[in-house]
């Protein structure tokens, strides 16, 4: 069968690179800092100029496919995910951490097509659903068709509808250019990566983030959750300043889980696929189906670690990221 998206998946590999090359020249500068919605929601010009970058260039060989950028989407272009091959873009994420030259900043591309169409994860059926590898039994998987071989029991569903079709996360510093194919695993350089085996929250490392929103009520939550998660107790909680390299740590068996509430659809949209396709599975904070749009997401190796940490969260809920698009879901 023709690999439609293959070519896409290529052009994405590459634009990421040559973004992470940018991205490490202008660390070398002076970087000017603009704000966005609040003081500590930062921008420079290097997240603009790759943003352009990377559209352009995928323009020239895509005309017809649409974008989703953090940066164009902060200038007022619409944030719509359709049927339409659609390219979910955060050309820095971590830009904290660029300007204050903290060494985790990542480009993550994301691909979205037939959104109308999209299965729910994990519903993979009939032979070729075990993989092979460091998956221990049990291991719960997502996806599976294609070469890629899954161990453990036939997949549960997952409690996702994922959309995205290939997701690109380039940690430009640590060159580690993770990938993942819908339905054909997680790969870091090449590599394929595999969730933690770990089903103990006790014995677990937790990623979460606190974000740019400085409301006390809403900081209230944010300790709230962490303290009642670090006192379970987990063995710790780790924050790399990236939603996508913390989801990319969950993918490569480094944490457990990541949380956050308050992230956008760029920041997750290509490591949620990378989280699925190692054998994770995502969630939203309250336990119901991970929404790429609700700006909500556990990611975790398994599901009851998902689970646990779902009922410690104090949850609330942000304007999502299509709340202002015309025919948007509800
Ligand atoms: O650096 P950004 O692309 O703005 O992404 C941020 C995100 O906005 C914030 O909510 C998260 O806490 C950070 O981990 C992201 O990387
Ligand atoms: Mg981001
Ligand atoms: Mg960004």
């Amino acid at each position: 069968m023709t690999d439609l998206w293959q070519d896409a998946m290529d052009h994405a590999v590459s634009a990421a690179r040559g973004a992470g090359q940018v991205v490490r020249e202008a660390l070398l500068e002076d970087r000017m800092v603009m704000v966005k919605s609040s003081s500590v929601d930062l921008v420079t010009q290097t997240d603009q100029k790759v943003e352009q970058l990377i559209i352009q260039s995928v323009k020239e060989k895509f005309p017809t496919h649409r974008f989703i950028g953090e940066e164009s989407v902060a200038a007022g272009e619409p944030c719509v995910l359709s049927d339409e091959p659609t390219w979910i873009i955060d050309p820095i994420d971590g830009t904290t951490n660029f300007v204050h030259r903290f060494p985790f900043v990542a480009v993550s591309i994301g691909f979205s097509v037939n959104k109308q169409r999209a299965e729910p994860a994990g519903r993979a059926s009939g032979p070729g659903q075990q993989r092979a590898g460091p998956a221990g039994p049990g291991q719960q998987l997502s996806r599976a068709s294609g070469p890629s071989q899954r161990a453990g029991p036939a997949a549960e569903p997952l409690l996702a509808f994922l959309q995205v079709e290939f997701g690109v996360v380039y940690s430009c510093l640590e060159d580690k250019m993770f990938t993942a194919r819908r339905g054909r695993g997680s790969f870091c350089n090449g590599d394929p990566l595999q969730v933690s085996e770990q089903k103990a929250i006790q014995q677990s490392i937790i990623a979460t983030e606190f974000g740019s929103d400085r409301d006390p009520e809403v900081v209230d939550k944010i300790f709230s959750s962490l303290r009642n998660i670090l006192c379970i107790p987990v063995h710790g909680i780790r924050s790399a300043g990236t939603a996508a390299i913390n989801m990319c740590l969950v993918a490569s068996g480094c944490v457990e889980a990541y949380y956050e509430i308050g992230m956008h659809v760029w920041d997750l949209a290509a490591a949620s696929l990378i989280v699925s396709e190692a054998g994770g599975v995502l969630m939203d904070v309250e336990g119901g189906p991970f929404d790429l749009m609700s700006r909500r997401v556990i990611a975790a190796n398994n599901r009851t670690i998902a689970e646990r940490i779902s009922g410690e969260i104090q949850a609330y809920a942000p304007a999502r990221d299509d709340a202002a698009a015309p025919g948007a879901d509800p």
